[in-house]
C-alpha cells in the first residue's frame, strides 16, 4: 500500500505541475482573446483608435492569435492528457503487480476489479482524443494549413466589397485592377491549402481506422473464453467493421470540418466587427437558438445511433449464423425462416433510422430558417445605414458575403455535431469493448525448467457464464500422477468435456482449485503451458494456411518462439507420421505447402482431425488431453492413430475422454463422471466387476455391438450417446 501511495503522490505532483503549465498557456491565450475582444468592441463603439494593431493590421493578428491559440489549445490539452495518463497506468501497474503476487485464484478477482476500475476512468472522447494524438504532427499540419485557408475565405468577401466600391463607389481603375488580382492570389492559395488540409485529415482518418481496430482486436484475443459464449458474433463482428470504420471516419472527417468552420468564424468575425459591430450583433441574434437546438438534437440523436449500431449488430448476428453455416441452412431448407429473421432485423434498424431521418429533416429546416431571417433583419438594417451614409455599398456586400460564411460555417458546426453525435454513440460501443477487463485474471509467467505433469482438481464446482445458473460440475476431486493414463467415461452432459476446459484454463472454476504440478494452472506462462499440456479436441479448427503451418500453429516465431524453438521440418513431418497423417499429404500435389483453406473446409474431417493430433504431437508435450481425438476416424485409420495414441500414452500423462470404450478400457483409471459429479473410480476390471454405471454402459455397446443391425445401433448410440463397441473389446 504505502508503494501505491508513493506511486500516486508522485503522479499528482507531476499532474500538478502539468496543470500549472497548463493553466499558463490558457491565461495568456485568453488574454490575448480579451485584448482583441476589446480592440474590437472601442473601434465598433468609439470609433476609438489604437496605436496597434491598426485596422489594417486586425485580420493578420486574428490569424496570429487564432494559429497560437490552436496549437496551445493542443498542447496544453496533450499534456494535460499524458499527465492524466501516467496517473491511471501508475494505479494499474500497481493493480498488475497486486496481481502477480496473489497466487491464489479467488483473489484475483478484487484486483481484477480494481483494473476495470482504472480503466472506466478514460472516457470515450479522452480516448478517442488518446487515439488521434498520435497523428499530433500531422494534425498540426493539417490545422495550420486549415487556418490559413480560413484566413483565405475571410479576405474574399473583403476584397469582393473593395472592387465593387472601386468599380461604382469610388471609382478607381488602377486599384481595381490590382485587387481583382489579389482576390484571384487569394482564391488560389485558399484551394491549395484546403486541398493539403483535407489530404493530411484524409491520412489521420486512416491511421485512427487501422489503430481503433488493432486495439479492439487485442481487447478481443485477451477476452476469457467465457465473453463469446455470452456475446453475438455478429456484435462483435459488427463492431470490429461497421462501427470502427464509423467512428474513425467520422471523428476525422468532423474534426477536419469543425475545425475548418471554428477558424473560418473566427477569422469572418474579426472582419465583422471591423466593418460593422452594429450588424455584428444583429448577426448573433440566432446563436442561442442554434446551440440549444444543437444540444437537444445532439443528445437525442446519440441516443438514436447508439440504438441504430445495436439493430446492426443484431442483423449481423442472423447473417453471420447462417452463413457460417451454409449446409446446414440447406439440409434444412431453411433458406425463408432465416430470411424472414434477417429481414425483421432489418426492419427494427429502418425504424429507427427513419427516426433519425424525421430528426434530421426537422433539425436540418430550422437551421437553414434561422440564417435566412438574420440575413433578412441584416439587410433590413444595412440597406439603412447605405442610406444613412454611414456605411458603403461596398462594404454592406462585403458584410453580407462574410454573414453567408458565417452562417456556412455555423451551418457546418451543427451537421458536425450531428455526425458527430452519431459517431460518439458507435464509439461508446467500440471503446466498452477496448477497455473490456477480462474476467479471467492475466496468466503467471512462471515457466518451470522441470515439469512432472501432475494434473489435480480438488473440490471443483463450475458453471458456464452462459449459463451461470446450471452448475455444470459439482465438487470433482481427480487426481492424474506423472505418467498415468486416465480415461474420463460417463453419459453426454455429464461434464467430462467441462473438467478438460478447466485444466486448459478456457474457463474459472466458481469454487476449488485446478492445479498443475501442485500450483494454480493460473501461474504459467500461457506459451510454456500450452507447450507442456496439449490438447486435441471434438472439433478441432484449421486455418487458411498450409498444412505445416497449421501443424506448427502457435509455435511460430510470430507467437514469440525463439527461432531455435520453432519445432524443424523434420519434426513437423515426424509428429505428422505419428499421427497417421504423413501418407495422405504426401499424396497431395504441393505436400506440407497445401492450403487448408478457410476452417479447413478443403480437408475432409478424418484428415482434419489427424492434423489436430499432429499438431499436439510436435509440441511433445507432458500432458496430452484427448477430447475424442479419434471420434472422426474411420475404422482403419483409427487402428493406426489408436496405436500411435497407445505409444504416447506410455509416455505421457494422458487425461482421456472417449465414447469408445476401447479407447479406455487400457487406462491406468477409469474416472465415471455423471451429472457433473464423481460416479466411481477403478480400472476396467474393478468398474466392470463393481457393476454401476460402467457397466451398465458397457452392456449396452456390447448389446449394440452383438445385435449389430443398423436400427439396434441407433438405439444404443442415441439413448447412451455412445458409439457401437469396437470389435477389439
Ligand atoms: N459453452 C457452454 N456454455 C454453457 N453451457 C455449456 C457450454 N458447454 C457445455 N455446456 C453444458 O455443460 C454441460 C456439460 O457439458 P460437457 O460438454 O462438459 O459434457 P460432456 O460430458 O463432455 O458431454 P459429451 O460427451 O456429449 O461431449 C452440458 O449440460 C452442456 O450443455
Amino acid at each position: 500500500m504505502p508503494c501505491l501511495a508513493s506511486k500516486i503522490s508522485k503522479r499528482v505532483l507531476a499532474l500538478r505541475a502539468h496543470k500549472r503549465a497548463s493553466t499558463l498557456i490558457w491565461a495568456l491565450t485568453s488574454g490575448c482573446q480579451l485584448l482583441l475582444l476589446a480592440k474590437a468592441v472601442t473601434v465598433a463603439v468609439a470609433g476609438h483608435e489604437w496605436p496597434w494593431p491598426t485596422p489594417e493590421h486586425l485580420g493578420a493578428v486574428g490569424l496570429v492569435y487564432l494559429y497560437a491559440a490552436i496549437v496551445c489549445s493542443l498542447a496544453s490539452l496533450s499534456v494535460l492528457r499524458h499527465s492524466a495518463e501516467a496517473l491511471i497506468k501508475g494505479w494499474e501497474e500497481h493493480s498488475v503487480t497486486s496481481r502477480a503476487e496473489v497466487t491464489e485464484p479467488l483473489l484475483e478477482k478484487g484486483a481484477a476489479d480494481a483494473g476495470q476500475e482504472g480503466a472506466d476512468r478514460r472516457g470515450t472522447i479522452t480516448l478517442l482524443l488518446h487515439y488521434s494524438s498520435y497523428d499530433l504532427p500531422l494534425l498540426l499540419l493539417a490545422f495550420s494549413a486549415g487556418a490559413v485557408a480560413a484566413l483565405g475565405q475571410a479576405l474574399i468577401p473583403f476584397y469582393t466589397g473593395r472592387i465593387i466600391d472601386y468599380a461604382s463607389i469610388d471609382p478607381d481603375v488602377g486599384q481595381f485592377e490590382h485587387t481583382i488580382v489579389l482576390l484571384i492570389l487569394v482564391s488560389l492559395g485558399c484551394s491549395i491549402f484546403t486541398g493539403i488540409r483535407g489530404g493530411f485529415f484524409t491520412v489521420c482518418m486512416a491511421k485512427l481506422n487501422v489503430r481503433i481496430r488493432t486495439r479492439l482486436f487485442d481487447s478481443l484475443l485477451a477476452q476469457e473464453l467465457g465473453y463469446f459464449d455470452c456475446t453475438n458474433t455478429g456484435e462483435i463482428t459488427s463492431r470490429l467493421s461497421a462501427d470502427t470504420t464509423t467512428v474513425a471516419d467520422q471523428i476525422c472527417l468532423n474534426l477536419n470540418v469543425a475545425l475548418r468552420s471554428l477558424t473560418q468564424a473566427a477569422m469572418v468575425l474579426v472582419f465583422m466587427f471591423d466593418a460593422s459591430w452594429r450588424l455584428t450583433i444583429i448577426t448573433f441574434i440566432s446563436i442561442p437558438c442554434v446551440i440549444l437546438l444543437c444540444k437537444v438534437y445532439g443528445e437525442y440523436y446519440r441516443e438514436l445511433s447508439k440504438a441504430v449500431q445495436t439493430e446492426l449488430a443484431n442483423a449481423n448476428s442472423v447473417a453471420e449464423e447462417a452463413l457460417s453455416s451454409m449446409a446446414t441452412v440447406k439440409a434444412h431448407a431453411a433458406e425463408t425462416s432465416t430470411r424472414h429473421a434477417y429481414q425483421q432485423r432489418l426492419r427494427a434498424f429502418a425504424v429507427l433510422q427513419l427516426k433519425e431521418a424525421l430528426a434530421y429533416g426537422a433539425y436540418a429546416a430550422t437551421n437553414t430558417f434561422l440564417p435566412n431571417v438574420v440575413n433578412a433583419v441584416t439587410l433590413f438594417y444595412g440597406g439603412r445605414l447605405v442610406l444613412d451614409g454611414r456605411m458603403s455599398a461596398g462594404a454592406l456586400v462585403s458584410f453580407m458575403l462574410y454573414q453567408q460564411s458565417l452562417n456556412s460555417a455555423f451551418q457546418a458546426l451543427g451537421d458536425v455535431f450531428s455526425s458527430l453525435s452519431a459517431a460518439v454513440g458507435a464509439a461508446d460501443k467500440v471503446i466498452e469493448m477496448i477497455k473490456r477487463v477480462p474476467k479471467v485474471p492475466a496468466p503467471g509467467s512462471l515457466a518451470p525448467s522441470e515439469f512432472s505433469g501432475r494434473v489435480e482438481l480438488q473440490n471443483v464446482d463450475f458453471s458456464y457464464p452462459a449459463r451461470p445458473s446450471l452448475r455444470v460440475l459439482n465438487g470433482v476431486s481427480l487426481q492424474i500422477n506423472p505418467g498415468e493414463v486416465v480415461a474420463l467415461v460417463g453419459p453426454s452432459g455429464g461434464g467430462k468435456s467441462s473438467i478438460v476446459k478447466l485444466v486448459e484454463r478456457f474457463y474459472l472454476p466458481s469454487n476449488g482449485l485446478v492445479l498443475l504440478d501442485g500450483r494454480d494452472v493460473g501461474v504459467y506462462d500461457p506459451h510454456w503451458l500450452r507447450r507442456r499440456v496439449a490438447l486435441v479436441s471434438q472439433e478441432p479448427v484449421l486455418y487458411a494456411r498450409s498444412v505445416r503451418r497449421n501443424i506448427l500453429y502457435g509455435l511460430e516465431e510470430d507467437d514469440g518462439e525463439a527461432p531455435g524453438s520453432v519445432p524443424s521440418p523434420d519434426e513437423v513431418e515426424q509428429a505428422a507420421r505419428l499421427a497417421n497423417a504423413h501418407s495422405f499429404i504426401s499424396d497431395w500435389p504441393q505436400g506440407y505447402e497445401t492450403d487448408c483453406g478457410e476452417k479447413g473446409t478443403t480437408i475432409s474431417g478424418g484428415q482434419r482431425q489427424r492434423l489436430a493430433i499432429a499438431r499436439a504431437l510436435v509440441r511433445r508435450p507432458s500432458v496430452l488431453l484427448l477430447d475424442e481425438a479419434t471420434s472422426a476416424l474411420d475404422a482403419d485409420s483409427e487402428a493406426v492413430v489408436q496405436e500411435a495414441l497407445d505409444r504416447l500414452m506410455k509416455e505421457h500423462t494422458v487425461l482421456v475422454i472417449a465414447h469408445r470404450l476401447s479407447t479406455v478400457m487400457n487406462a491406468d483409471r477409469i474416472v465415471v463422471v455423471a451429472e457433473g459429479a464423481v460416479q466411481a473410480v477403478g480400472t476396467h476390471e474393478a468398474l466392470l466387476e463393481a457393476g454401476g454405471l460402467y457397466a451398465n454402459l458397457v452392456r449396452k455397446q456390447l448389446a449394440g455391438s452383438a445385435a449389430g443391425s443398423s436400427a439396434s445401433l441407433r438405439a444404443v448410440t442415441s439413448s447412451a450417446s455412445l458409439q457401437p463397441f469396437s470389435p477389439s473389446l
